[in-house]
């Protein structure tokens, strides 16, 4: 019987080989240089030891991420055999999204989120969408009780023009989309405006706080807030908003209506919530009596799907007849839609979309990511899986400052294969970048990004872990926020990184900035004051590596020393490195 889908060897180029295998020969060299040059008790053991502990880190790690890159596949899918073989028998599938809270989670927004899953090209009876509220709130509520109605509009035209992406906020934002044909403009206008109405009345509901008391007889649904309750402390409420057995659950085009429950879990104070992963479990228990789909999803509330056929895709999978069984989940790439074009953040996903996922599925597949997959329900309620996951970045950036301390004979040969190392990775790491789509600035901001987030948040969580372990701590979670100011986003138009706030972070961040660039002054100062010699006899690694360390952090001193915008590093944050960076100069004098 013809495959639902085929996996087809990706890349695996004799470059990517070459350079694979002759890095690592020079990672060898390095470790035997090492093993061959221990300095005796006393003449810079400790810096050996570090220099040793980094470079070994850095091999495993190295070589960790080359098995995902070795022998990438791809896959591709037949949804004409699909639907030539299934027909109308394909299984129902539940849909949950998650959301936490009206203030940073715009209700509007999810709703563009909830809009864009209920329009799948997908027969709307086998379609369920849960909504779980861990707010708790009212606002929420009314917000999906006018989507049930938007919706009636919303599903047959994306049907009817084929509409693509099927997120209402981002088909409307686009002026390209506007039909040109009279017939069509007329409809599009009329779909426009009665989603326009929508959003600002759930808007306006949101900032005013309150549902108006004329709308609260349109659904039995807002009594549930009649007995008090706080978003902490409330008893479980799960409203069925649209129900797809029932015949009289049109859309205007008289088709069948995907089914649409709101959930708001029960919360009691003396119970943790487990934030989403408790969320989840109460939409599986949920789901369970309602429609007990054997496909699920999950999305994030400020998610869109941007291909209406993600269903048939996954369900490729899940169907094929020789391989389905051994599948139990199917993960999608998540991207950002408001990329800059230099990416000043580094959080552009190409790299991982294009490389790395396609090089672990060789392994079995990517991790779940949270967010665009979905999962056989048998899987997520019948086995159990043990889970023994463990990092250790803390050697990685404890011996990383250590680089600069150690002294490397320039003229030696053994210099050959740590520049050959260092040179040659990270042209690969940018060859890699620029094939998947990122520019070269933004990749050079990648680099950036990937110091501050191992000297502050990977830090972070080390310490954070240990706590956990020892019993001191309970994991935390912070909603992210997804609305942020004018000002804010202009800065981020233009691409100048948001500080702002005098988080301890920055301190960290603005330490080991001016760290190096104290340390490449006094490197020059010495250079200059001691003549030529020095340079050769093994300062000029040392130098090169802190100069760039000193570019990179450059709009880092911008913040710190010349932005007078709101976003720029605050003056106490910059104060308090100073101080930092005199002590750790001084220390070494007592
Ligand atoms: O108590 C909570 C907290 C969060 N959420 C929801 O969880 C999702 C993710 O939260 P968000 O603040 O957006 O976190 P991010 O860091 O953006 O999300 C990434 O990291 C999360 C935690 O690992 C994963 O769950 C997500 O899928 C992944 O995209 C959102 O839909 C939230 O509404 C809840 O339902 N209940
Ligand atoms: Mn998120």
């Amino acid at each position: 019987m013809a495959r639902l889908f085929a996996t087809e060897k990706a890349g695996g180029s004799a470059l990517y080989k070459l350079h694979a295998v002759t890095v690592f020969a020079g990672i060898c060299l390095v470790l035997c240089y090492r093993a061959t040059h221990v300095p005796a008790a006393g003449a810079g053991r400790a810096a050996w030891l570090g220099m040793l502990a980094a470079e070994l880190w850095f091999g495993f790690y190295w070589v960790i991420t080359q098995s995902v890159r070795w022998c990438p596949i791809r896959r591709r899918t037949f949804k004409d055999r699909l639907a030539a073989r299934y027909g109308d028998r394909l299984p129902c599938v539940d849909i949950f999204v998650c959301t936490a809270d009206p203030q940073s989670e715009p209700p509007s927004l999810v709703m563009a989120t909830v809009l864009s899953l209920m329009a799948y090209n997908y027969p709307p009876e086998k379609l369920n969408v849960y909504l779980s509220d861990d707010g708790g709130s009212i606002l929420t509520f009314y917000a999906l009780w006018e989507t049930s109605a938007f919706a009636k509009h919303w599903l047959p035209f994306c049907r009817r023009y084929n509409i693509e992406p099927r997120s209402p906020a981002v088909y409307f934002a686009d002026s390209d989309n506007k039909p040109n044909d009279p017939r069509t403009l007329e409809e599009w206008s009329v779909v426009k405006d009665l989603y326009e109405g929508m959003t600002e009345r759930i808007d306006s509901v949101v900032r005013s706080g309150k549902v108006p008391e004329e709308m609260k007889v349109n659904h039995k649904g807002f009594s549930e807030w009649n007995t008090g309750g706080t978003s902490k402390d409330h008893h479980p409420i799960v409203q069925i908003l649209i129900d797809g057995k029932d015949k009289g659950a049109l859309d205007s085009g008289g088709n069948v209506l995907p089914t649409l429950v709101y959930m708001a879990r029960e919360k009691r104070p003396q119970y943790h919530h487990n934030f989403k992963a408790g969320a989840m479990n109460a939409l599986i228990r949920v789901s369970s009596v309602i429609s007990k789909s054997p496909i699920i999803m999950n999305v994030d509330c400020d998610m869109y799907s941007n291909n209406s056929d993600s269903i048939r895709e996954a369900l490729c999978f899940f169907l094929d007849e020789e391989m389905g069984h051994k599948i139990a989940f199917v993960q999608y790439p998540q991207n950002y839609s408001n990329m800059t074009k230099n990416n000043i953040y580094g959080n552009s996903f190409s790299v991982i979309n294009q490389v790395e996922f396609a090089g672990l599925d060789t392994w079995g597949g990517p991790l779940y990511i949270g967010t665009g997959c979905f999962h056989r329900r048998e899987i997520l309620c019948g086995r159990s899986f043990n889970k023994d996951y463990k990092e250790d970045w803390d050697q990685g950036i404890k011996t990383q400052h250590r680089i600069d301390q150690t002294e490397e004979k320039i003229m030696s040969p053994w210099i050959m294969p740590f520049i050959y190392v260092f040179v040659v990775k990270n042209i690969y790491s940018l060859y890699e970048a620029l094939t998947s789509g990122d520019t070269l600035r933004g990749w050079w901001n990648g680099q950036r990004m990937w110091l501050v987030k191992r000297i502050t948040s990977y830090l972070y969580a080390v310490i954070e872990n240990i706590r956990k372990l020892l019993g001191l701590s309970k994991m935390g979670f912070v909603v992210s926020p997804k609305v942020s100011d004018e000002d804010e986003s202009k800065r981020y138009e233009q691409e100048i990184m948001e500080f702002g706030t005098s988080s301890p972070e920055y301190v960290i961040i603005a330490t080991i900035a001016l760290l190096n660039f104290v340390c490449l002054v006094g490197g020059l100062g010495q250079i200059l004051t001691s003549g030529q010699n020095m340079l050769w006899n093994g300062l000029l690694p040392q130098i090169v590596l802190c100069g760039l360390l000193v570019i990179i952090n450059i709009p880092i001193y911008e913040a710190m020393f010349l932005r007078e915008d709101r976003g720029r590093i605050p003056y106490s944050v910059t104060l308090a490195s100073v101080g930092f960076v005199m002590m750790a100069l001084f220390v070494p004098i007592f």
